[in-house]
Formats: C-alpha cells, structure tokens, sequence
C-alpha cells in the first residue's frame, strides 16, 4: 500500500466529497483504497478487526467506475457520489448475502434492496460490503454473531460494542469512512461511544425500515456511523425522507442536517437549553465515563448555553419493558424463519420421512443462536394468554410514561444530554454468560428508542482509567434530529480543542493481517 493511498483512507467523507470534486482523486482510487485496508486489517473471526462478514470488490469497483464516468460526463451528481461506504448485514441487498449475522440466513442473498440501499446505489456510493452484528441485531458486543466477533479497533482484546459492532469498527479502523447501522435499544449509539466513532438513531420513522430485517419493529431505526458530525448529517440527509413501502415512515421532510451540523460548528450554542437527565447523569457510572461527561457539559455551558437537570423518573424502568417489548416483537418476526421459503435447512438426523414440523425444529434449532433463543422465549411467554396484560400490557403502560417523561422535559431544554454508556469497552467474554449485566449497558440507549425520539453519540475523549473512547449523547424531541446534530457538532468542535484534532488519531495502529 502507497501511503497515499492510505491518506484517503484517512479523510473524512466531506473531504472525500471535495477531493473527488476538485479531481484530485477518482472513485475507483478511492474505493480501492479502502479495499486494500480491509485487505490489511481485517482478518477473520480468528485475528484482526473482523468488521466485513462479506466484502464485495468487484461489485463497488464498478460502482466506483460507473461514478467516475458520470463525473467525467458532467452528470447531475449527489454530494457522496463516489464516497465508498459499509452497510451492516441486516439490510437487504441484491446480489450480496444478508445473513442478519445468523446462520439460519447463511447463504441467502435477497432478491430486493432495501430502500436505504437503494437509495445509497441512487446516489453513486460503492458498497464495499456488509458488517457484522449480533445475531438478528440482539446484543450489545457482537459476540452473538454466529460468524465470531468483531474487535474493537482500539483494543483487539475488547467489544466494539453492539449490535452495529462492525460499522462502528469498519469506521473506526478507516476501512470505510461511512456505514449503515440500526438502532433498536443502541445499537448505532453505544458501538459509536465504544469505538470513538459518530453514531446517529434518527426519529423513529424518520429512516425507511423497507428491507431491513426487524428485530422490533416499534422500535428499530436505521441511521448512520460516521467519524464526523458532518458526515453524518450528509448522509442521514441522503437516506432520510418519507417512503410509502414503509407503514411507519414518516410523510413529512425533517430540516436540513447538514445546516445544522454546519451552524453547531461555529461552536456558538448562545440561547440553547439543555437538561442533564438526573436518572441518566452516570453517578456510579465508570469514574473515567462520568469525568469525561460533565467535563464536556462544562463546554456547553461556556459556549453559551444554559445547563439545568431534569428528571425523567421513569427511565429507571426502561430496560424492564424493553426486555418485554422487544422479545414479544422479535418472538413474532421470527416465526418467519421456518426453512420452508428460504434460509438454511437442516434436516433432522435419523428420520427418514421429516415432517414440515420436524424439518422446521431442526433448522431453527440449529440455525438460531442462544441469545436468540432466549428472546424468543421470553417473548413468546409474554404474550401468552393470561401473562398478556402482566407483562407485555405493563411494559407498554411504561413506555407511555417514559414518552410523556420525555415530553415534559422538552417543555423545560431544547435537548437533554448523557453519557452514551456506563462504561468504555469491556473486554470479550466478560459479559457473555451474564445477560442481565450486558443488558444493563443499554439504559442510557433504550429510552430514546422506546419514546421514539433521536439521539445522536459523539465521542467525547478517552477514561483516564483505561485509555478507551467514552460517548456523549445528545437526545431531542422527535422530528427535531437537526438539533441533534447542532448540538453534536458543537460539542465535537468545543472538544476537538481540547484533544488537538480528531480522537481516532490517538487509536494504536492496526497491525496487517491477512483476510
Ligand atoms: N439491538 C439493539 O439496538 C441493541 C440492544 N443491545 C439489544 O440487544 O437489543
């Protein structure tokens, strides 16, 4: 690799944008760039990052061509035309397999794009492949990925967090400068704190979920994972927008992002008001989390703004019910994945003749990881006749609550603030056999998803402690993602001040593997 060719893997998206604008560099080089990265670092479930289940040279090398003979022809072009970008295995993409990182998907390549994809392809981006996650999306480390792990670029020995684990990584580790991730209880949010990197859940609605693979759908989000604000606010503004294949989507244009990341740049946030949420302020939290928090807090006070705290009293509740929404939601969507249509099937040994029934025992007995299991589970408990209304009725009272909590807080602040996790990333193995703990990495995350409100991550420093990234979270109320993005970008120019330019530069350098 020239080191020039690893300069562009270095650039953020807007740079990329400007460089190919300006000719300095072509699609194809750029492309191959970050092709040769993954190449170098990304190794396998056995060594190395492990970001890219499927990795798809040919298919964004042509793209990247077809973007530079438009270029070259003078054609009508997006802002990230030519800005190579990683799209996590959940969404349904033509010609590339879609495993939602389960073997019971093994194999399967959809015969439709998503509509993020679709419009992703639309605007001339190469995909350079899909990233790895937790099985169906359930986790918060990857390590329930049935095709191994993804490790935290920082840290080879730690979680990049989950479930969107390997977008987070693939930008983390410069092996793409943009990716796709969804966001159901954090998981675009949370691998952003843990890996230093941009990660936004936009207003539940905001995103088409068209060709996503639901893990809830009442909850689920797609959004992006960037290393700028900026970047994602680009992008969000590409894939945003009302789509009719999509019941939930939302008939109605958000306000430009890319303004707003543009004016949170000035740094000036004279007038805004901001709420610490006292239930989520990471007293007891870890000591290096909370240190960099109300640091950053401090900033926005002397950026102008006006910090108060407010309480939002019934977050203490959010994982109780979204243990029991989610699971009765993915208990249901998961019935699809019975081996007769699609997906892999595994026939019972020893029975001559299966039934459809046994065939369908066997496939998602083997097929479905553990933690999946479980979900289905507790689920499909939750929702039998009797324990209806004791558990997945209550859970839904709750989620109401925490929706109005929310509502009164936004008639005190513009926007409330957290950290974006309890602690930086945690080692692999640690929380694995233990799924309340790993459960319990998730409050901050939840509540957002539950009230369907946007929240955006933006790397706030390193713990004194342990050296690793810890996350801001910025939340307002739903449709007003541009405040997001204005706060995010002011603290990310507030802080950048204070840390000399951007985190990811003082992550330890990959060492090359063979993929
Ligand atoms: N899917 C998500 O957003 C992550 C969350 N940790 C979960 O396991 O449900």
């Amino acid at each position: 690799m020239s080191a020039a060719t690893t300069d562009w893997t270095r650039r953020t998206a807007a740079e990329l944008a400007d460089a190919l604008a300006a000719g300095e560099v072509t699609s194809v080089e750029l492309t191959r760039a970050h092709l040769d990265r993954i190449a170098a670092v990304d190794g396998d479930a056995d060594s190395g990052v492990h970001a890219f289940l499927h990795v798809d040279a040919e298919g964004a090398l042509a793209q990247a061509r077809a973007s530079d003979e438009r270029r070259a022809a003078g054609a009508p072009l997006h802002a990230l035309d030519g800005v190579p970008i990683a799209v996590k295995d959940v969404l349904a993409t033509t010609g590339l397999p879609t495993t939602c990182g389960s073997r019971i998907l093994e194999g399967w390549v959809p015969p439709y794009d998503a509509t993020v994809v679709a419009k992703l392809k639309a605007a001339g981006l190469p995909i350079l492949g899909k990233t790895n996650m937790d099985e169906f999306a359930m986790g918060s480390s990857t390590e329930h990925s049935a095709y191994g792990p993804t490790r935290n670029p920082w840290d080879l020995t730690r979680i990049p967090g989950g479930s969107g684990g390997g977008s987070a990584a693939a930008v983390a580790a410069y092996e793409a400068p943009l990716a796709i991730g969804t966001d159901t209880g954090g998981s675009i949010r949370q691998p952003g704190a843990v890996t230093g990197t941009v990660g936004v859940k936009p207003t539940y609605g905001a995103v088409s979920r068209y060709g996503l693979v639901a893990l809830a759908n009442s909850l689920d989000q797609v959004g992006p994972v960037t290393r700028t604000v900026l970047d994602s606010a680009l992008l969000q503004d590409l894939i945003g927008g009302h789509d009719p294949r999509d019941s939930t989507s939302i008939p109605q244009e958000l306000p430009s992002l890319v303004e707003a990341a543009r004016q949170g740049a000035t740094g000036d946030l004279t007038g805004l008001k901001v709420g610490v949420v006292t239930e989520l302020s990471g007293e007891g939290w870890q000591p290096g989390v909370k240190a960099r928090f109300d640091e950053t807090v401090a900033l926005l006070v002397d950026a102008g703004a006006e910090v108060v705290e407010v309480s939002c009293p019934n977050i203490v509740h959010a994982i109780a019910a979204y243990y029991l929404v989610l699971p009765a939601e993915c208990s249901s969507n998961l019935a699809k994945f019975d081996a007769m249509r699609y997906g892999r099937r595994v026939l019972p040994a020893g029975v001559e003749a299966p039934s459809a029934e046994e065939v369908m025992r066997a496939s998602r007995d083997e097929g479905f990881g553990d933690e999946v299991k479980r979900r289905i589970i507790i689920g499909t408990y939750a929702l039998s006749s009797g324990y209806y209304d004791a558990y997945y009725g209550q859970a839904q009272k709750i989620r109401t609550l925490i929706a109005r909590d929310f509502d009164a807080a936004f008639e005190q602040v513009d926007v409330l603030v957290s950290p974006t996790a309890p602690t930086t990333a945690f080692k692999l193995g640690e929380k694995l056999d233990d799924p309340l703990a790993m459960y319990a990495g998730d409050l901050a995350t939840i509540p957002a998803n539950l009230a369907g409100i946007p929240g955006i991550s933006v790397p706030a420093g390193l713990a004194d402690e342990d050296g690793l990234p810890v996350g801001f979270q910025v939340l307002a109320p739903a449709m007003a993602d541009d405040r997001v993005y204005r706060v995010g970008a002011a603290v990310e120019a507030l802080l950048a001040r204070t840390w000399g330019g951007a985190l990811l530069a003082q992550a330890p350098e990959l060492e090359e593997v063979a993929r």
